[in-house]
């Protein structure tokens, strides 16, 4: 398993890791979420965060993206601690919670303008970005409804598009496949691909195939502590495999073949 680096608190340099728990820990009294998570994800590549119902994905991607405080260790993005150096992380960074989009009286229109704005864009580039984001996330026919009446789908398309309103060099992604229709989670694909050229992305998911299709890299939790960190192709080359693997890592015993 790879170690995780030294939390820098001055920012990025050639070879920074973009992405780095160090030591992470969350305790809800006696209950422990996360205990000792560290992993570091280097520049360029697509990590999936795995694990079952309540491993702990979601606090430990909360924890990375500076919105939940952790009990013990620290984070950072693209060399910036993000409880010290937190604008100069929020600007590196694009977070996709599991909760979807705030404000949901607001229209995606409405929620992505203002979310350019507080991220410094203004003119031309805010209306290019926000034209890049309505191709993108296919936004198009819900632009002016309010959040409120939008379908889970489209609600995710929404959360998405803020998250790369700013065109960020790092990507959490806490399920972005959640809730679409077999079309968008092919352009959520085809989107990663895109983005992995330029953008070091940490993604969590369920749906093992979306993990061979789109990333380098698993890392895996149970119960609050990683259990595997490696390529791909060292958890498993087919689905059954992987689905298998994932069993033995998360219950102790691998998948009934059909
Ligand atoms: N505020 C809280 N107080 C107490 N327990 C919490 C709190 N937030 C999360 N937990 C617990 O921490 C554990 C990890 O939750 P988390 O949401 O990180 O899991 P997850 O891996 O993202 O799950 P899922 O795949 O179901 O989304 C769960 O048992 C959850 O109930």
């Amino acid at each position: 398993m790879q170690e995780a680096d030294a939390t820098s608190e001055t920012g990025g340099d050639a070879g920074t890791p973009m992405i780095s728990a160090n030591g992470l820990s969350k305790f809800y009294g006696s209950f422990v979420a996360a205990r000792n998570v560290s992993f570091s994800v280097p520049q360029g590549q697509v990590a999936a965060f795995l694990g079952p119902n309540g491993a702990g994905k979601s606090t430990t991607m909360k924890m990375l993206t500076g919105f939940l405080a952790p009990s013990e260790g620290s984070a950072s993005i693209g060399g910036f601690d993000v409880a010290h150096h937190r604008i100069e992380a929020a600007r590196t960074l694009g977070y996709l919670p599991e909760s979807g989009p705030l404000y949901a009286e607001m229209t995606p229109n409405g929620l992505l303008r203002y979310a350019g704005t507080a991220r410094g864009l203004s003119g031309g580039t805010l209306s290019s970005r926000l034209d890049f984001v309505i191709e993108t996330c296919s936004l198009g026919s819900v632009w002016r409804k309010p959040i409120s009446k939008l379908s889970r789908g489209f609600c995710q398309r929404v959360g998405m598009a803020q998250a790369l309103i700013h065109d960020p060099e790092v990507l959490i992604l806490d399920e972005p496949t959640g809730g679409l229709d077999p079309n968008q989670v092919h352009g959520v694909r085809d989107l990663v691909h895109q983005l992995r050229e330029t953008k070091t992305v940490l993604l969590s998911t369920h749906i093992l195939r979306e993990v061979q299709a789109m990333c380098d890299r698993v890392i895996l939790i149970n119960k609050g502590e990683i259990v595997f960190d490696g390529a791909v192709a060292e958890m498993g080359t087919t689905d059954a495999e992987m689905e298998s693997r994932f069993r033995e890592l998360t219950v102790g015993e691998p998948a009934m073949s059909a």
